[in-house]
């Protein structure tokens, strides 16, 4: 069940000032991102916190549409659904890799993104982790960025527009206590 995936032993954050996400989904599995979807909102909504989604054609649009809204827009975070299921051909490592790996870039560069793509071998094993009631990745993946949400505040004041500063530069925002 969720409640025992170690994903959600946290408990959630909670912030004093207003927060809103991006939930950028692929939905090359419809029913399979219906789901991570489902789980994701409803953890943002224990949160209090809002939320826009878009959609975008595959798991390897997602860090491109992730980099877009943290340029353009105004996010505290991102969560990233999506599903890549095996196919015949070595394109599965590629999805996996690039798209993880873009959102890692991003991340590094002060985007506070939750990574919620599944990369399994068949839709089964896509089922079990997306949907809210079993492993509820996507839920996961929202508890995640909202973690680091939780940390820019503690850290850096608001983190809409934060973007990476150099070890030593970061401002404690008032009334917060010292890393
Ligand atoms: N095979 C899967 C894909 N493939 C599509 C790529 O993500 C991408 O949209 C395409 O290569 C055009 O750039 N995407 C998934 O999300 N899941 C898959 O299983
Ligand atoms: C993960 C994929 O890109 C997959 O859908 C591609 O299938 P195939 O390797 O059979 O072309």
């Amino acid at each position: 069940m969720a409640d025992q995936d170690p994903h959600h032993i946290l408990a959630l954050p909670e912030f004093d000032k207003p927060v809103k996400l991006l939930i950028a989904v692929a939905p090359f599995y419809r029913d399979i991102a219906d789901m991570l979807i489902a789980g994701a909102q409803a953890k943002l909504e224990a949160a209090g916190v809002t939320h826009d989604l878009i959609e975008v054609p595959g798991a390897l649009e997602l860090p491109t549409a992730i980099g877009l809204a943290h340029r353009m827009s105004n996010y505290d975070g991102f969560v990233a659904l999506g599903c890549v299921i095996r196919g015949e051909t070595t394109h599965y490592e590629t999805v996996c890799n690039d798209s993880s790996r873009g959102l890692t870039l991003l991340g590094l560069q002060g985007a506070l993104i939750g990574n919620g793509i599944l990369t399994v071998e068949n839709h089964e094993q896509a089922v079990c982790r997306a949907d809210p009631a079993d492993m509820d990745k996507g839920g996961g993946a929202a508890a995640a960025a909202l973690h680091l949400i939780a940390l820019a505040r503690r850290w850096g004041g608001e983190t809409r527009g934060v973007g990476f500063r150099p070890a030593g530069t970061i401002q404690i925002a008032e009334g917060t206590d010292r890393a």
